[in-house]
Order: C-alpha cells, then sequence, then structure tokens
C-alpha cells in the first residue's frame, strides 16, 4: 500500500488493513469504538508496556496522520516487532472528512466531567466513546501496575513557530519520568517542550491526571491538507516513535529547551482584546510589562521576566485558553 493510501485509511478511520494483520499474526484486536484500535501481544499477561497513540483530535491537522500510517504499515507487517501493547485512537474522523479543526466544538477541551452545558454537542459524546475506550486500555484490569503507560497525542499548529515542532508536557507528570519524556521528545527532534499546570480540558492532561500516565501533545508543524503531507517529514519524530514501539521503552536524547506555563489566557468575554495580531509566530517574546491581552476590565501583563506567547487564538468561545504565555525554566529545577 503506498504512503498516500495509508494516510487516507487512516484518515477514514480505516483499521481494516492494520487490524487484519495483526489478528492473522495471532495478536488479540479490538475495535471499541469508531477510529479506535487496541491490539495486544497473544497471551499477554496484561503487564507488557502500553502506548497510547492518537491523531486527528484536530480534523485539519493531517501530517501527524501520515506519520502514523507509515509507522503502522512498517510494524504491522512484522507484528511480533512490537514490544508494547497499543491503541491507536483517530481522535475525530466527522471533523477530519471536512477538513475542519471541529464540527462543533473544539474536542481537545472535553477531556473532563465539567463540559460548561457542552454536553449535548457531537464532540462531547466523541470525547466520551474516546474516554470509555482508554480506561479499559490503561485502567481496566489494573495489572500493569507500575508498568509503562505513555500517550503521545500528535497535532500540528495552526500558526508558524520559532520551534516547527515543539511539545506541551502536563506537570502533573511524576517528577521520576520527566527526564526520561524530555529526553525522549529530545530524540524526537523536538525543540521546546512546554510544562503545563493547566488541564484545559486536553486529551494528554486527561490521560496524565486519571492513569498517571507519561503524556504529552506533540505539534508537528502546521495544519495543512492531508494530500500535500512529505512522508519523509519529521524523521526524527518518526524514529523515536518507531523505537519506542520496537523497544516499549523510550530511546533518550539531547533535552529540548524547557519552558513553563507562566500565565494561561482564558477569554472570559466578547470583549476579549490581543495586543497582537493572532498571526504572531509562536514563541515571540514579550518584554516584561507590556500587555498582553484586555477582556473588558482586566488586563493580562507580562510579568518581570520575558514571557514567550504560545497558541495565541482569541477567537475561542468565552471560557476558553486564549493562550499561553511561557518562560524559559531550566530543568530539573522547575518551579511551580
Ligand atoms: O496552534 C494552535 O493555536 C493550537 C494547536 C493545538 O491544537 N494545540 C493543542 C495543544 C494541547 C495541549 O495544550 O496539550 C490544543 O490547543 O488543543
Ligand atoms: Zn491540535
Amino acid at each position: 500500500m503506498s504512503h498516500d493510501a495509508a494516510a487516507q485509511a487512516l484518515a477514514n478511520a480505516d483499521f481494516t488493513l492494520i487490524a487484519r494483520r495483526f489478528a492473522d499474526a495471532g495478536w488479540a484486536v479490538g475495535l471499541p469504538a469508531e477510529g479506535i484500535l487496541a491490539v495486544s501481544a497473544p497471551a499477554s499477561d496484561g503487564r507488557r508496556p502500553r502506548l497510547l497513540l492518537s491523531v486527528g483530535v484536530h480534523g485539519d491537522e493531517t501530517a501527524p496522520i501520515t506519520m502514523l500510517a507509515c509507522l503502522l504499515d512498517a510494524i504491522s507487517r512484522m507484528p511480533a516487532a512490537l514490544a508494547c501493547d497499543l491503541m491507536l485512537v483517530v481522535g475525530n474522523p466527522a471533523a477530519i472528512a471536512q477538513g475542519k479543526r471541529f464540527l462543533e466544538v473544539d474536542l481537545n477541551r472535553l477531556f473532563r466531567t465539567q463540559r460548561e452545558g457542552l454536553d449535548g454537542m457531537r464532540e462531547a459524546a466523541r470525547a466520551d466513546a474516546i474516554m470509555q475506550a482508554v480506561s479499559a486500555f490503561f485502567g481496566g484490569d489494573g495489572v500493569n501496575g507500575d508498568g509503562l503507560r505513555w500517550h503521545l497525542d500528535l497535532h500540528t499548529a495552526i500558526r508558524p513557530s520559532r520551534y516547527p515542532t515543539f511539545a506541551v508536557v502536563p506537570d502533573v507528570i511524576a517528577e521520576t519520568e520527566k527526564p526520561g519524556l524530555l529526553g525522549f521528545l529530545g530524540a524526537a527532534g523536538i525543540g521546546a517542550a512546554i510544562l503545563s499546570g493547566s488541564a484545559a480540558g486536553t486529551f494528554s492532561a486527561w490521560t496524565a491526571a486519571r492513569f498517571a500516565a507519561t503524556s504529552a501533545t506533540l505539534e508537528l508543524g502546521q495544519v495543512s491538507a492531508l494530500a500535500g503531507n512529505d512522508p519523509g517529514r519529521f524523521a526524527d519524530t518518526r524514529a523515536a516513535i518507531d523505537a519506542l514501539l520496537r523497544r516499549g521503552k523510550p530511546v533518550g536524547g539531547r533535552m529540548p529547551e524547557v519552558f513553563r506555563v507562566s500565565q494561561e489566557l482564558t477569554k472570559h468575554s466578547d470583549a476579549f482584546r490581543m495586543a497582537f495580531g493572532k498571526d504572531t509566530v509562536n514563541f515571540t517574546p514579550l518584554e516584561p510589562g507590556s500587555l498582553i491581552a484586555e477582556d473588558g476590565g482586566t488586563a493580562y501583563r507580562v510579568g518581570k521576566q520575558t514571557e514567550y506567547v504560545v497558541f495565541p487564538n482569541p477567537d475561542v468561545r468565552p471560557g476558553l485558553r486564549a493562550g499561553l504565555m511561557v518562560v524559559k525554566t531550566s530543568f530539573p529545577q522547575v518551579q511551580g
């Protein structure tokens, strides 16, 4: 199968070929919901490492779909090489089909029980289906104990970035796991990692908090149409994930630049205005004291050290995150 055909099948949440290859090799294969595949080793005692890979949580973020399709095509040809139990999630197939970030509401804000009146939306039902499947995979029988539970949620950013690849790492992850994760991210060619204490209803923050998973959101370039993707891009990321699949443990590498969130910009009302354009490049530095945004009577300002703006987006619904301000930090001396 060509890379394009494999990517299109994954975008269509069609796991037929991948599932058949694993099933033919005697692996246990489950399809707990549309766009979700679980494979576990023959006679697995449940103690193997568990790896969750998700793509397409935002429907217009296609580069990770191409990358994951290539990885799956290769590993499914030799199932015995897979060293972990694996769950694959194609986040929002309906939005992917329309090339949109979401249909009714951002799926990546719904991985929580408090949904502020959004429960009837299509993406809320999808979040419920994903959470149920992932709970069975990470939580189910509990025999995995302290074994490796990893989640990589693969995205692309809306706008350009001073770091073309970067990650958001939930700060709730155990301190003992962070060096290994950051080293893996470095080996995967990720230029910057943001330690974030805010959950914001994101998928990776939920798996980290709920299952003590070692989780991260990876941003791989910018949004693009599926057909235009170069399967050779993000070679380091692809190689590091491939090694994780085949070793059941992460490779290490040079640490990325580490940041921590200094302020979360929440849009409280339609009066929210940013002091800079919404096309501002991710990790643009802002001088101490300068104005970031205003929301009615509230003004957000940079603190005493240079802060960098990430994900500036004034167009979100009131109540949601409209951006992150981050500062450089050293690791492991991470401040809360
Ligand atoms: O580029 C943007 O403005 C958004 C890109 C994106 O979808 N980022 C994720 C980050 C999730 C996290 O903070 O872990 C998101 O906003 O959902
Ligand atoms: Zn995204």
